[in-house]
């Protein structure tokens, strides 16, 4: 593997960009050599937000010409065009832009969440963005699809767009990564299939990230399995700080809330501090000892506890599968809510004597549970990115011997792709009966 030499993102990624697409308007692109180092001629930050070295403003993008059409991302018709933002009264105030990369990005979760993000609601109506699109030689004209969407919706905040299908390109100084792209599951794939063909591209995408990103890139791996996938791709990236990955379990916490709601006959917003427990699978845990509804601990409310045991806990963990039963496919939209709720619990601080769940990496936890794995798990932030992990959570044998059961299967996935992790030689002894949340 190739691996890019890494310039500090110290200095302002708009003034990389002016050398980096200096061949701009194409946008077709596969593996490239990763081993050249990049120069960038410092430009006024204020002057340029975009992407193109020489203006073109009055000039059409020539979609679908290019020099050489195996080369690189490249920013997308519109989003070439440069701007003044300093000049611009109503940008003026705005905040340093962030690059946000995506895979998957012409997929059903990506094509929701996408225009969110845009539209400001996710990091904030001051923050400017870059969208840098991952797809592939199988997706590449749909993802050009979704630039043309992008374009034509005119959002402000939204500064630049670029589309390939490299990420050692596309994942060029981000700041977030949401990693949504992964094969699904087919008909007869056994799940230790799934693990080392996604596992691949997530040992790909976590070398990308670790020889491009930024140090500090925040990652959000959703394409299944999210935690073991999570867990490879920070194997594959030392360089960034393994606490900055998650696997996003915040669907099934939302999807908890709502169960709860609904049969104690109150508004979802009455609930709080659910803490899903371990893997997006069917053992997952959803924690009904430590929730709360109208901030009364929800056994006090409910007190059907054979509905908390067995009904409440079983839907939760299908809840994906009898979704697939009636739409035809997986979440998507629920499931771009849920990464949107995610990335803004990182971005603003957690409301007094709440939390939120989140797969993270398990090495030092308070609880006890194995180290080494991704595991969900209750979290707070202070809105910087970051968060910790919430100490004063209580057990019992039913919480506790659930949360075994699902860090068995964990360490059993870890186990599956020991190859991919740089941990020796995999053994396949996963338990029989779990499955993905959609496997039914
Ligand atoms: N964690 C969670 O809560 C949830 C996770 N998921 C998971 O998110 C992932 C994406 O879901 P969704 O957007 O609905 O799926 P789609 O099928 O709509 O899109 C998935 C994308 O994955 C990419 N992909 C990567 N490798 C392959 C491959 N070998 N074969 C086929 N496609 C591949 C494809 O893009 P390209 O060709 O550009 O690579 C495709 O566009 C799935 O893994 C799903 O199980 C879904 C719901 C909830
Ligand atoms: O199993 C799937 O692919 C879908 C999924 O993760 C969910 O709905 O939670």
């Amino acid at each position: 593997m190739a691996v890019a030499e890494f310039i500090p993102s110290s200095s302002s990624s708009l003034t990389k960009k002016a050398s980096f697409y200096s061949s701009q308007l194409s946008y077709v692109s596969t593996k490239i050599s990763h081993q050249r180092r990049l120069s960038f001629k410092p430009l006024s930050r204020t002057s340029q937000i975009c992407c193109s070295v020489t203006s073109k403003e009055a000039q059409a993008p020539t979609v679908g010409q290019t020099d050489d059409p195996k080369k690189k991302s490249e920013c997308y018709g519109v989003f070439c065009l440069t701007y003044d933002l300093k000049a611009e009264e109503e940008t003026s105030s705005w905040k340093k832009m962030i690059t946000v990369s995506v895979s998957g990005a012409a997929g059903m979760i990506a094509n929701h969440l996408l225009f969110k993000l845009a539209s400001g609601e996710v990091f904030g109506p001051d923050q400017p963005i870059a969208l840098r699109l991952l797809g592939s030689e199988r997706s590449i004209q749909a993802l050009e699809g979704v630039a043309m969407e992008l374009e034509d919706s005119l959002y402000p905040l939204l500064r630049e767009v670029n589309i390939g299908i490299d990420p050692y390109e596309v994942f060029q100084d981000a700041e977030w990564a949401l990693l949504i792209g992964a094969k699904p599951r087919g008909p007869g794939m056994e799940r230790a299939g799934l693990l080392d063909i996604n596992g691949q591209i997530f040992a790909e995408q976590g070398k990308a990230l670790n020889a491009v990103a930024s140090r500090n890139v925040k990652v959000i791996v959703v394409g299944n399995p999210c935690n073991t996938n999570a867990l490879i791709c920070l194997k594959n990236a030392p360089n960034i700080p393994a606490k900055n990955f998650h696997a996003l379990t915040r669907l099934d916490e939302n999807r908890a809330k709502c169960q709860l709601a609904l049969k104690a006959g109150v508004f979802y917003d009455k609930v709080s501090n659910v803490t899903i427990w371990g893997n997006h699978s069917t053992t997952q845990v959803p924690d009904f000892l430590n929730a709360k509804i109208n901030g009364l601990p929800v056994k006090e409310v409910i007190k059907d506890t054979k509905w908390l045991e067995e009904e409440f806990t079983v839907k939760v963990q299908k809840r994906g599968g009898v979704l697939i039963q009636k739409w035809g496919r997986s979440s998507a939209a629920s499931t771009a809510v849920s990464i949107v709720d995610a990335i803004r619990s990182l971005v603003t601080p957690t409301p007094e004597g709440d939390w939120f769940s989140t797969g993270v990496y398990t090495n030092g936890n308070p609880y006890g549970i194995a180290e080494d794995i991704v595991f969900s798990m209750p979290c707070r932030s202070k809105g910087d990115g970051d968060y910790e992990l919430v100490k004063e959570v209580i057990f019992d044998d039913y919480l506790w011997n659930r949360i075994k059961k699902s860090e068995d299967e964990l360490l059993a996935e870890k186990r599956c792709v020991a190859h991919l992790t740089g941990e020796g030689i995999a053994v396949c002894d996963l338990p029989g009966d779990t499955m993905l949340p959609g496997e039914m």
